[in-house]
């Protein structure tokens, strides 16, 4: 009897496939936020983060099983913000899919394309669950994370302008000049408190290891999703900017440890799948913080999502 062998589907092969589109994913991720706040749908321990810092690098591993969508995988992912330098993706990884009922691997698929969409895709749906206003988008970071978030946040809530600020303003001016050719209104910002003030929509998506953006400069009732991970999960917001705010985050089982500084502080977190499920509601009056982590659930069910794509354009 011959194998032939896991399915191996590249970042490119993914892509140019369109096997992960938006329409489809965000509701797969809204799912699996949701499902992480009830019991019994999700397996998902906290992952393991192997910081290098000779490196400068981290290495994390993250299995999950997700029951309702019978999706069985383990994301192995790298962080190395000095890739940049390199012209390479500062985060990279593979996810294996396996066949629940046997194990076997049945996909090992390139993590990139999985990593930078499903994560846009969450804070999209913690946008819908936490805001109202959706007037002007301002995004800190012009790399990966920021132009996957400007696309899905613009296809979710259609802003009227979309703000750009960089460490480096040729950052900016780069992903601005990429929205306008797209048809949007797109402005390059030097300076963040500029960038952010007024806006209803922040975006921080950096590796700024210590804060960049501060409660002050932000208008009652924004809401702001806090992507980036730096030193640590909570790095890119200055401690006053969440106390001010109500904080929200993917998962408490990963936020006991990696926002343990901020639990220190005595801070309350909660869960947005309780908002999705309706079992807490939302004080969208306040500004409103979606901390995002990264579960390991939404890289299985997007996983699982590519498998049955893939599978209909071989039929
Ligand atoms: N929450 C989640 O699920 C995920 C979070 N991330 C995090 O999102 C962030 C962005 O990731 P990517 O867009 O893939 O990386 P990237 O390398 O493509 O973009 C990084 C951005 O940060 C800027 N930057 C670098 N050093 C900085 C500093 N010291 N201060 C301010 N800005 C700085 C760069 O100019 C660039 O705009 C990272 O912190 C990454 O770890 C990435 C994937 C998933
Ligand atoms: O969830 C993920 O995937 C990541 N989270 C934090 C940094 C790298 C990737």
């Amino acid at each position: 009897m011959t194998d032939s062998g896991p399915l191996y589907l590249t970042d490119e092969f993914i892509r140019n496939n369109k096997l992960l589109k938006l329409d489809k994913l965000i509701p797969v991720i809204q799912n699996a936020m949701a499902s992480v706040s009830k019991n019994d749908e999700v397996i998902q321990p906290p992952r393991t983060i192997m910081n290098i810092p000779s490196l400068n690098g981290a290495l994390l591993s993250m299995p999950a099983f997700c029951k309702y969508d019978d999706a069985l995988a383990c994301k192995l992912v790298t962080a190395y913000p000095k890739n940049a330098d390199k012209g390479l993706p500062s985060v990279q990884g593979t996810v294996l899919l396996f066949d629940s009922t046997t194990g076997k691997v049945c996909a090992i698929m390139d993590g990139i394309e999985i990593t930078t969409w499903r994560t846009a895709a969450a804070s999209a749906v913690a946008t819908k669950y936490l805001h109202n206003g959706t007037a002007v988008l301002a995004i800190l970071g012009s790399g990966t994370q920021a132009r996957s978030h400007a696309e899905t946040l613009d296809y979710c809530f259609n802003f009227q302008q979309i703000r750009i600020w960089n460490h480096k303003y040729e950052g900016a001016q780069t992903l601005t000049k990429e929205l306008t050719a797209k048809g949007k209104n797109a402005v390059a910002y030097h300076s963040v408190e500029e960038c952010v003030q007024d806006a209803d929509v922040i975006v921080t998506a950096t590796f700024a290891s210590s804060p960049i953006l501060k409660g002050k400069w932000i208008k009652p009732g924004a809401h702001i999703n806090a992507v980036g991970a730096g030193i640590n999960h909570h790095s890119e917001l200055d401690v006053d900017l969440y106390k001010l705010a109500c904080v929200y985050t993917d998962t408490m089982a990963s936020a006991e440890t990696e926002l343990k500084g901020l639990l220190e502080e005595g801070m309350t977190i909660e869960e947005v799948g309780d908002i999705i499920n309706g079992t807490k509601s939302a004080d969208r009056g306040m500004i409103t913080v979606f901390q995002s982590l990264g579960m390991a659930v939404e890289d299985a069910v997007s996983a699982k999502l590519i498998y049955e794509e893939y599978k209909k354009i071989k039929k």
